[in-house]
């Protein structure tokens, strides 16, 4: 079953600014969906309307089977989100901010205090119990707002730019924490990154948007076929005639364009086992010194720069 699937989503703000155009959309149940974009695309407008914080436009938008047009108050009970600024009250202990949020759910005290127990010790929080709230280091008090919004066991779980501004062991322990909510509580991650790298490691689906429009969706592997660009790399052990081997090379049919930097050669080719194989052969009979040589796969850095800088509309 589908989390959630958005069809002709629209939305224009009263100021007349098109914020999303004719969004579709569809996560699957379990899954970790990755939303990325540049500034300004859309993102936060469209996390604010499926968590039923603004309405849209038109469109039609179901979440776990519930149609947000006459169902939003199902909806707000199965799902939780963690916006861009912690939630979390800085005069209450760990506890008691865990009670709060269960409180604000409806939940008795006797589940609260379950699931408080069961996520101090699944985020490995027991330390950070005895310190003051307020002193936490800015990952710990993600850490906690995270934990807050799982005390709701939500089947669904958006996540608004998380781990910004956080250093990499934070984010790391973010990226951990992640993949325990989906594990353990099978909870389907709808997250906003700017980190693409974040987006690579952890997402079974990556959507890349642009003006308000998806341009592209799909597993990583998906979005690779369509990035159909494979490039060698070769790692030189001088520079010396660097010219002379750039022109060689770009008179192979097999090769597309080289790319030099510093003394490394990016090889653009259209078949990656021929390209390698001609790269190769016409180093060693030119007695080109390297040290390295392989076929690299592009990164969603790569991608995501391919799809961002161009006006193009895909469907996988
Ligand atoms: N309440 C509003 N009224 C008018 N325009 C708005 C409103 N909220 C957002 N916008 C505009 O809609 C567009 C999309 O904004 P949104 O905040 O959704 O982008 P974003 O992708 O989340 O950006 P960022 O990554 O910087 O958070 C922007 O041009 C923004 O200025």
């Amino acid at each position: 079953m589908e989390a959630i699937t958005v069809r002709e989503l629209n939305k224009t703000f009263k100021n007349g600014k098109k914020a999303l155009h004719n969004f579709n959309l569809t996560v699957s149940q379990g899954e970790i969906f990755s939303l990325l974009g540049q500034n300004g695309v859309g993102k936060s407008t469209l996390i604010n309307i499926l968590t039923t914080y603004i309405l849209p436009t038109s469109g039609e938008i179901t979440i776990m089977g519930y149609h947000l047009k006459n169902d939003s108050q199902s909806i707000r009970n199965c799902i939780s989100c963690v916006a861009q600024h912690t939630s979390i009250d800085k005069h209450m202990s760990l506890k008691e901010n865990l009670q709060f949020q269960g409180r604000l759910f409806g939940l008795d005290s006797a589940t609260i205090q379950a699931r408080s127990e069961e996520l101090i010790q699944a985020f490995h929080l027991t330390e950070y119990c005895d310190y003051n709230v307020s002193e936490y280091s800015g990952g710990v008090a993600r850490r906690l707002d995270i934990a807050m919004s799982m005390i709701s066991h939500p089947k669904v779980l958006f996540l608004d730019e998380p781990t910004v501004g956080l250093d990499i062991e934070s984010r790391q322990i973010l990226w951990q924490m992640m993949k325990t909510i989906q594990e353990k509580f099978n909870t389907t991650i709808f997250l906003t990154t700017h980190y693409l790298e974040e987006a690579q490691l952890l997402s079974d689906t990556i959507c890349i948007m642009k003006d308000g429009q998806p341009l592209i969706q799909g597993s990583m592997e998906e979005l690779r076929k369509y990035f159909s660009e494979p490039v060698i790399r070769v790692e030189l052990n001088t520079v010396d005639d660097i010219a002379a081997i750039v022109e060689r090379l770009n008179a192979q049919d097999v090769i597309k364009h080289v790319r030099v930097e510093e003394k490394t050669l990016y090889i653009s080719v259209d078949d990656s086992s021929e390209g390698f194989a001609k790269s190769n052969l016409l180093l060693t009979e030119n007695h080109v010194g390297f040290c390295a040589i392989e076929i690299q796969n592009p990164s969603l850095s790569d991608i995501f720069l391919k799809f961002t800088s161009q006006p193009i509309k895909m469907n996988l």
